[in-house]
């Protein structure tokens, strides 16, 4: 079981001060959103608590990565580059594996992308790229899911399924994500950033649009 603490900790970015007075614990089986507004400090802390452990944590970044020549089986396989032996990776990179086609297949369907498997990345469209990266991450099969703005570029009703997918294969999940309403309908725990620290901290359940509201200062025009 993997859980995530933090005490008094301050982080910073490239030596400037970022996040103050972080006092937060995390425990297996949470399922957590972090809001705030664009720069409040949602990265940071997600990257902090990726680093506590690395190797339990599937990590999906808000940059893809993606390496735009090669498929998207390809790109998907490479969420298991450090599961197997090399032979075994460069064997996949010329002549699939039945066993690989077999799930990468599967889970390209799932991500709606079931007839692009053997497409370069690079000819996706962003929301399909977006896709590929939160396959890769689902394909590590860790744990944890720690998820930065996971389905951003992606239409609302496949962002759901895919929250939905991501909720039922990890212990515990963490995003950064810009949707509120995402947000309270996959997570039972808020986490809200403002001014360099933890606005609030609060069950899904009991929290209300007031509370919210002033952690988007520039949406109250
Ligand atoms: N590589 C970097 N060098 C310098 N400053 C950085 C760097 N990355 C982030 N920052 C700064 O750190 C602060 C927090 O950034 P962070 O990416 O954690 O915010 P965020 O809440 O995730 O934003 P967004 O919603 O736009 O992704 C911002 O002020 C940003 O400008």
């Amino acid at each position: 079981m993997t859980g995530f603490r933090l005490q008094q900790a301050a982080l910073a970015v490239d030596g400037r001060p970022i996040l103050h007075d972080l006092d937060l614990t995390i425990r297996p089986g949470e399922r957590v959103a972090l809001l705030g507004e664009s720069g409040a400090g949602k990265t940071t802390l997600l990257r902090a608590l990726r680093d506590q452990h690395p190797d339990r944590v599937a990590w999906c970044p808000q940059q893809p990565g993606l390496v735009p020549v090669l498929s998207v089986f390809h790109n998907l396989y490479m969420g298991r580059l450090d599961r197997y032996a090399t032979a075994y990776n460069l064997l996949n990179l010329i002549r699939p594996t039945a066993a690989r086609r077999h799930d990468l297949a599967k889970l390209a369907d799932r991500l709606g992308l079931g007839e692009r498997l053997w497409t370069p990345v690079e000819r996706l469209s962003g929301g399909q790229q977006s896709r590929v990266n939160l396959g890769r991450a689902l394909y590590q099969e860790r744990p944890v899911f720690i998820g930065d703005e996971p389905v951003s570029s992606v239409d609302e009703r496949q962002g759901a399924d895919l929250l939905g997918l991501v909720c039922e294969q990890h212990e515990t999940v963490v995003l950064a994500l810009h949707n509120v309403d995402q947000a309270l309908t996959h997570c039972n725990r808020i986490i809200g950033l403002r001014d360099g620290r933890v606005a609030f901290d609060r069950p899904a359940d009991q929290l209300t649009p007031a509370e919210i509201k002033p952690l988007y200062p520039a949406d109250a025009s």
